[in-house]
């Protein structure tokens, strides 16, 4: 899979004039979250498909009673998208829900079913925050091992999680269980709120599926040869 473009921007239109940088013809996957889609709502995903070939990851990160999970993520099945989350934290009700959700949706629409993710821990998640905030006994990397395992038993496609934890998680589940990796930083890149960081040539190294880079690419200089380079790294 090709790195994820986290397009964490408020508007379509600063989200257009950053992806007009790019050759039109450039195959992109690109990650839409809460703050675009918040702002400028389902329709902001065909105007990005109208111009160019994207595939689209709509990280949504669900998380609420299994009825509402399953009511929302038929919403998301009708948009035609590639991938999207859930909290694997809510439990195997609430997973096994927006599976159904996303599948009746798609057959709805006449679409493919968006892969299903289910978020372990958040790569911004610290040992620290993850004992004594969240109250959780035990290391992040046992939880986010737990949380795998759930996912996959209760019907999701793969998880996000830490390229940290990827070769733990790969002893626990199928060969084809993606493994999603946002907290990637290249060298020398400001971490910011991410605690759980890799390069992208250690993620793929440890054996994610793929990552998920936003500012390193979104505030750089230059965009287009940040994503090279972290294309190359990757590669
Ligand atoms: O555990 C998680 C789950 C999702 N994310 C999302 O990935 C990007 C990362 O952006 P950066 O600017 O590269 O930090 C962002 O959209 C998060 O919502 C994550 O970071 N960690």
């Amino acid at each position: 899979m090709l790195p994820i473009i986290a397009l964490d921007f408020q508007t379509l239109s600063e989200t257009e004039a950053f992806l007009d940088q790019f050759p039109v013809d450039e195959p992109l996957m690109v990650k839409i979250g809460m703050e675009l889609f918040y702002g400028e709502g389902p329709k902001s995903l065909a105007s990005l498909r109208r111009n160019r070939q994207l595939d689209i990851f709509l990280d949504l990160k669900l998380h609420d009673i299994p009825h509402t999970v399953e009511r929302a993520a038929i919403q998301i099945g009708r948009l035609g998208v590639q991938l999207t989350t859930v909290h694997a934290a809510g439990g195997s009700a609430m997973i096994e829900a927006a599976k159904r959700g996303l599948i009746e949706g798609a057959k709805q629409a006449g679409v493919k079913p968006a892969k299903l993710l289910a978020i372990t821990q958040l790569t911004s998640t610290s040992q620290a925050v993850l004992n004594d905030e969240l109250g959780i006994e035990g290391t992040v990397m046992a939880s986010v091992k737990h949380l795998a395992s759930l996912a996959e038993t209760s019907g999701a496609d793969g998880v996000v999680a830490s390229a940290l934890e990827a070769p733990a998680i790969s002893e626990e589940v199928a060969d084809d269980f993606l493994i999603v990796t946002p907290g990637i930083r290249p060298q020398n890149s400001a971490v910011g709120d991410q605690v759980r960081v890799t390069t992208p040539d250690q993620a793929k190294s440890l054996g994610s599926s793929a990552i998920v880079v936003g500012r390193p690419i979104t505030q750089a200089a230059d965009a287009p040869a940040a994503y090279q380079q972290i294309l190359q790294q990757w590669r």
